[in-house]
């Protein structure tokens, strides 16, 4: 049997791909190529098309046995998603809404999805459990909670059992070297930083240095994609043991401002980074951390490249050698 990988050409899914080609899995996937590249691909067969075309979604479905979905496509910047609401709604609920009733249509009863730690908003306590309140403050975590509650009542409708992953910042690249993180436009503080070393970017911004934090800028859980591609293969084997629907949190519970990950930077590279404050970006909360106890208890989960300084390094080997990322665009 087959998985169908969404969005396995972007950042995540590519990792996730190459983590499941590792442990002997077939895998097919479905990229529109929008914010993902051909070059991510270690392996699998890409079906080049879009979650909303109905059309193919059945194709690929009568071409291929699958029998587990892991949904990355998205469109995921927070800032973008407030000026164009739309554009969210669209390709993340109504995509979602198109791939679950072809999974209907063609009998499959399992799906792996990615959710945020922006479904949670800003957080009554630290750090945050699955059963804290979710207020999302952007319309990106607004759809994903939708996403979340749609699948909730497939699952109840319908059968089709889901796990729920609430990544926090995914950060890092492949030990090989061959995959690492180009998104375009890039908004994620560590590329950015590094990009910044590199002298691709004259500064670094600083978004607000007044929040309720030790040192006044945010704090986030930094968790490497290897690690989160390894969470995703155990939540398929989960489901396929026939286990119920289910939310995890994936993040390494200890958080880092936005000043130690620019410092931590610095001796990785042993270059300049000049840093420019800026005011606070919209929608963005003081410190999301994350408890992973529950992904650890139930599905076994164990991250083990936790140290920021590492995650850092491998990014910044990625960036080194990939000054242009995939070079594709
Ligand atoms: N990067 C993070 O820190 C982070 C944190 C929490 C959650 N997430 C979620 O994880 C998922 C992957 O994130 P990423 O950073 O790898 O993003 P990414 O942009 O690199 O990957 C998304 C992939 O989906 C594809 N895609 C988007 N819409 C599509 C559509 N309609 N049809 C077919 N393909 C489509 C894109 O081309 C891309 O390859 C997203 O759903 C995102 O919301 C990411
Ligand atoms: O140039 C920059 C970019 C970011 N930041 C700050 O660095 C921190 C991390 O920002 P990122 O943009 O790297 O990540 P976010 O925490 O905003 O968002 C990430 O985690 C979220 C969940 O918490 C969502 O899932 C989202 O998709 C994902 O990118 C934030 O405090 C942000 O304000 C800066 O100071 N300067």
């Amino acid at each position: 049997m087959a998985i169908l990988v969404t969005g396995g050409a972007g950042y995540i899914g590519s990792h996730t791909v190459s983590e499941l080609l590792d442990r002997g899995e077939e895998v097919v996937v479905l990229d529109n190529l929008q914010t993902g590249h051909k070059a991510a691909l270690l392996g699998g067969k890409l079906y080049e098309g879009d979650l909303r075309d109905r059309a193919l979604l059945s194709k690929l479905f009568s071409e291929n046995s699958i029998d587990a979905v892991i949904h990355f496509a998205a469109n995921s910047l927070v800032g973008e998603s407030m000026q164009n609401p739309g554009k969210y709604y669209d390709n993340n609920v109504f995509g979602t809404l198109s791939l679950l009733e072809a999974m209907k249509e063609a009998g499959v009863r399992r799906i792996v999805f990615s959710s945020t730690a922006a479904t949670y908003g800003e957080p009554e306590k630290v750090p945050i459990e699955e059963g804290d309140r979710t207020e999302p403050t952007n319309v990106y975590g607004e759809t994903k909670l939708m996403m979340e509650r749609m699948m909730s009542w497939f699952d109840k409708v319908l059968g089709i059992k889901y796990v729920s992953l609430r990544y926090f910042n995914a950060a890092g690249a492949h030990e090989s070297g061959k995959i690492g993180e180009d998104h375009r436009p890039e908004s994620h503080l560590i590329p950015l930083v590094l990009q910044t070393a590199l002298k691709q970017r004259p500064h670094i911004a600083v978004f607000g240095e007044d929040y309720a934090t030790p040192d006044g800028t945010c704090v986030r859980d930094y968790i490497h994609v290897s690690d989160l591609a390894d969470a995703h293969v155990r939540a398929v084997n989960y489901l396929r043991e026939g286990n119920d629907s289910n939310v995890f949190n994936l993040g390494n519970g200890q958080g880092f401002s936005v000043r130690e990950v620019i410092e931590t930077a610095r001796k990785v590279t042993g270059l300049d980074i000049p840093v420019v404050v800026e005011p606070r970006r919209a929608g963005d909360p003081a410190i999301l951390v994350a408890s992973s106890d529950k992904a650890r208890s139930v599905l076994g989960w164990n991250p083990t490249r936790t140290r920021l300084e590492d995650i850092i390094r491998g990014a910044w080997g990625w960036h080194q050698s990939h000054p242009q990322g995939y070079g594709d665009e």
